[in-house]
């Protein structure tokens, strides 16, 4: 489906979990045709009396309530906006009022509605829309947006709480320590809240992130943002592999959604979990009161520049070998394919192993780093080019687990420090935000009463 082809034109079968849904413009044309009858006019400059549309039913719309939050093992759409906020206000109610407008618009703009009541033309003539317009004859595009606390959600630089939140931090939500060959850029890190937005149309993706930007004016502004396309992984056995700028199968090893006890294992942040310090923690603080987060997950970021023209002049052969796997079916060397298991003790000619125990996929693997498991959810992204003619272009990594300490931060280290990969890498932009649960089934949102994301961190 083209971003601007009609809704009609559905990409995919419907998902379990889906709801059937016409066009922004097509609900708006129903709940409309009682504004015609009563005459009003945009142009006159009243929005007379339109009716908050019915829950609508949708097509290529998934719901924003559910145990865990949306956009986490909801199988990978094709786009991605991703953007992180920092608070300017001191004042813990703002920050409630902000999560509550953003709840009740993404609650919105995920079942393919405007972010706000009105849209974008049928308000005062004489005040900005509460919407911005561009997605109005466009589906929901299976749009999810999934929210994220940093460490400095919570703490300020000199380490004092923040809103109130004394000892909610979790201890396991530590800024990312540094890896060998970071070459992180500060305007690419960080921020106090981190947005997802995905989408299978670009322009609803980016939509939902502007929406979100406008209602958050004068409380939270925009730190950093990335676009991703090409998604570069899969959670869901019905998906296909994609494939990543290097141009090998990414995503085939991934923790799934069809996975329950892997993803409790790995993904889902446990009640017992309450309370826990890092394995190498020292500090005689009490315990974080840190319960808020249970159903909930951290979210890993890096911005990972590929030297795609470096990777363009290697052959074949030392793809693969770098890799792991064959770039045509994305098999391990070892044999098989692509779902095989890699067998890392088979040898060949001479005794060498014939997957390269320095290759990504042999350091990756559970069986090096203890088990851990990521599941993973990045996008192939494209900046243009750098100065020098180069293409400024990666891989924007996402991953979701359970924790960051334990699973993330080892693998990252052995990585950059042993993976043949990392010749033709660099790490451009870094962050880590808990990911608060979802919202219960059933609830609403909006107004004074309206369930909102991160309301355990604030309420319970
Ligand atoms: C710290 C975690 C990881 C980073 C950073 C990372 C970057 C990165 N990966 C590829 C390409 C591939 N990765 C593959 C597998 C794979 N990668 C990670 C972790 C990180 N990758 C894991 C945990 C795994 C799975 C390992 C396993 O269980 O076997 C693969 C193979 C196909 C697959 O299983 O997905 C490819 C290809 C790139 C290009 C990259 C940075 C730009
Ligand atoms: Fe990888």
């Amino acid at each position: 489906m083209t971003p601007h082809a009609s809704p009609d034109d559905n990409q995919s079968a419907p998902e379990p979990g889906e709801r059937r849904q016409v066009s922004r413009r097509g609900v708006l044309g129903i709940a409309g045709a009682g504004l015609v009858a009563l005459g009003a006019s945009a142009a006159t400059g009243y929005a007379a009396g339109r009716r908050d549309p019915e829950p609508a039913p949708a097509s290529r719309s998934y719901p924003l309530t559910g145990e865990h939050q949306p956009g986490i093992t909801t199988p990978a759409q094709d786009r991605l906006h991703f953007a992180t906020f920092d608070l300017l206000t001191d004042d813990r109610d703002d920050v409630v009022a902000l999560l509550r407008a953003w709840t009740a618009a993404a609650d919105r703009m995920m079942r393919g509605l405007p972010a706000g009541e009105l849209g974008p033309t049928s308000g005062p003539y004489d005040a900005p829309p509460d919407d911005t317009g561009e997605t109005e004859d466009l589906d929901a595009s299976h749009l999810t947006i999934t929210v994220g606390f940093g460490p400095s959600f919570f703490t300020d630089a000199d380490g004092a709480p923040r809103f109130g939140l004394d000892g909610r931090r979790p201890a396991l939500l530590e800024d990312l320590p540094h890896f060998p060959a970071d070459a992180l850029e500060d305007a690419r890190c960080g921020g106090d809240i981190a947005v997802q937005a995905c989408a299978d149309d670009p322009q609803v993706a980016v939509h939902a992130i502007r929406n979100l930007a406008r209602l958050a004016f004068g409380t939270a502004s925009v730190r950093w943002s990335q676009l991703g396309y090409g998604r570069t992984s899969t959670t869901s056995t019905s998906q296909s592999t994609p494939r990543n700028l290097f141009g090998f199968k990414d995503g085939t090893a991934n923790v799934k959604a069809e996975e329950p006890e892997a993803l409790e294992q790995h993904v889902w942040v446990q009640p017992e979990d309450a309370g826990r310090r890092p394995d190498d923690a020292t500090s005689s603080d009490p315990a974080p009161d840190d319960a808020w987060l249970a159903g909930g997950s951290y979210l890993v970021a890096r911005r990972i520049r590929m030297t795609i023209e470096t990777w363009d002049r290697s052959s074949l052969r030392e793809q693969e070998t770098v890799t792991g796997r064959t770039k045509a079916s994305g098999a391990p060397l070892s044999g098989g394919d692509e779902h095989t298991e890699p067998d890392f003790s088979r040898t060949g000619r001479d005794d060498v192993p014939l997957i390269d125990p320095a290759s990504h996929v042999a350091l990756a693997h559970p069986s090096a780093n203890g088990g851990a498991r990521l599941l993973r959810r990045g996008y192939n992204y494209t900046d243009g080019s750098d100065g020098l003619g180069r293409l400024d272009a990666g891989l924007f990594f996402l991953c979701y687990v359970r924790d960051p300490a334990r699973q993330y931060v080892p693998m990252q280290n052995t990585l950059a420090r042993d993976d043949l990969m990392s010749e033709y890498l660099r790490h451009t932009g870094s962050g880590l935000w808990a990911v608060p649960p979802g919202l219960p089934d059933g609830s609403t949102t909006g107004g004074a009463d309206g369930a909102y994301l991160g309301q355990t961190l604030f309420e319970t």
